[in-house]
């Protein structure tokens, strides 16, 4: 469902990613790892379509991602991708609620009440229901996840990418969050890509590639 062939990205004269093939099955984890600057989110941004390489191909559900234009290419992403990322992002003036249901209003602006409705579905399916109506400040760094992962959900993506989710999580929020990968991936079929330093969640894995010298082993 996803295939990246030959992906090269640099920043100046530093190489980051010199070649780099993924082939991800839907229904799949997968977890990246490397040292710290192998590229990891470099590859992560250019997997969710944020950044272009300089050269390489991505396909996503057979589309040729790099050869669409900026519209549809926006509409196709906030359709089929969710982000997690580990400083979660969340808009602070908004209640968790409504950070979980913008990405579904921008896609259907009429639709505020089923959205509504779904948005407080995944809070309380995440055990963050009864915080629904507050504020990102006023929650913890575990309930700030657990709302983030639900807006990543709202429009049902078939990919979720991660960027070390559980880089800000105690040792028992850590793990629960991860058990909520796999039961989303058991219920859902969703399929994860997940960047994470930690060795629990990489062995869990279905498969666990490794980013090094800008290309990857051990597929
Ligand atoms: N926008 C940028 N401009 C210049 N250099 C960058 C930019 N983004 C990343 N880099 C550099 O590219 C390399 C890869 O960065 P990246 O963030 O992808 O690594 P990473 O594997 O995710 O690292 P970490 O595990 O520390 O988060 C690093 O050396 C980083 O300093």
């Amino acid at each position: 469902m996803l295939k990246a062939t030959q992906l090269e990205k640099s920043y100046g004269r530093l190489k980051v990613l010199k070649g780099v093939d993924l082939d991800v099955r839907r229904g799949e984890i997968v977890a990246i790892v490397g040292a710290s600057g192998a590229g990891k989110s470099t590859l992560l941004h250019i997997l969710g379509t944020l950044d272009t390489p300089d050269k390489g191909q991505l396909t996503i559900h057979d589309q040729n991602i790099f050869s669409m234009s900026s519209r549809p290419l926006a509409a196709f992403r906030n359709k089929s991708i969710g982000f997690v990322f580990q400083f979660h992002n969340l808009l602070p003036e908004f209640s968790a609620l409504e950070n979980v249901s913008i990405p579904a209003l921008i896609r259907n602006p009429a639709d505020e009440a089923a959205i509504k409705t779904r948005a407080t579905e995944l809070l309380t399916m995440l055990g963050v229901g009864d915080r629904a109506h507050h504020k990102p400040s006023e929650l913890s760094g575990g309930e700030q996840q657990r709302t983030a992962v639900a807006r990543a959900l709202i429009n049902a993506p078939d990919i979720i990418l991660a960027d070390e989710p559980s880089g800000n999580l105690d040792s028992k929020n850590a793990l629960e969050l991860h058990k909520l990968f796999f039961q989303l991936r058991d219920q859902m079929r969703q399929t994860f890509i997940i960047v994470t330093h930690n060795e629990e969640l990489s062995k869990m894995a279905d498969r666990r590639i490794e980013l090094k010298d800008g290309v990857v082993v051990g597929h």
